[in-house]
């Protein structure tokens, strides 16, 4: 792995041609220039997002953890964000880390249930409430 080297998105713009290829996935560099002809989704696609943030497209394919491995072979170093740049683009916002990811959107499946639950119990519980009322 090359050591951390820091990039501004203006310098990471500069590659964006196929023979000197970089793009920026969640805040890291890769320099992806020798994997463009080998990539089985084309090279189109990575000439797409040469020079940009490719965080969303990458993710939005669904990549395998051996597509991930490549992508770490070819980290050149970090983004340094600077105030006006534009935002990252995460379609998945937990990240690489897909256990993380799997863990979170099981528990926010369970605080649904919840959430759905206690909205039956206050809406029985006003309905009620009124009937006493209009009773007495
Ligand atoms: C920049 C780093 C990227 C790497 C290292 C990479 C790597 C790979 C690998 C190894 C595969 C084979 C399937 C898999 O293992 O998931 C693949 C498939 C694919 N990739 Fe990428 N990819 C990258 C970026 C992109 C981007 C930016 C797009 C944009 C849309 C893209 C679109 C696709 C598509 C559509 C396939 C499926 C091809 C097929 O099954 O026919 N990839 N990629």
């Amino acid at each position: 792995m090359a050591e951390e080297k820091s990039f501004t998105y203006s310098d990471v713009a500069e590659h964006a041609a196929k023979k000197d290829l970089h793009v920026v996935i969640h805040d890291l560099v890769y320099n992806i220039t020798s994997f463009v002809d080998e990539h089985p989704g084309g090279e189109e696609v990575l000439l797409d997002v040469g020079g940009m943030d490719a965080t969303e497209a990458f993710e939005d394919v669904g990549h395998s953890d051996e597509a991930r491995e490549i992508l770490d072979g070819l980290l050149v170093g970090k983004l340094k964000r600077q105030p006006g740049d534009p935002k990252p683009k995460v379609a998945n916002p937990a990240g690489v880390s897909t256990p993380g990811a799997a863990a979170q959107s099981a528990s926010s499946g369970t605080s649904m249930i919840f959430f759905l639950l206690f909205s039956g119990l206050v809406a029985m519980g006003v309905y009620f409430y009124l009937g006493l009322e209009n009773q007495g």
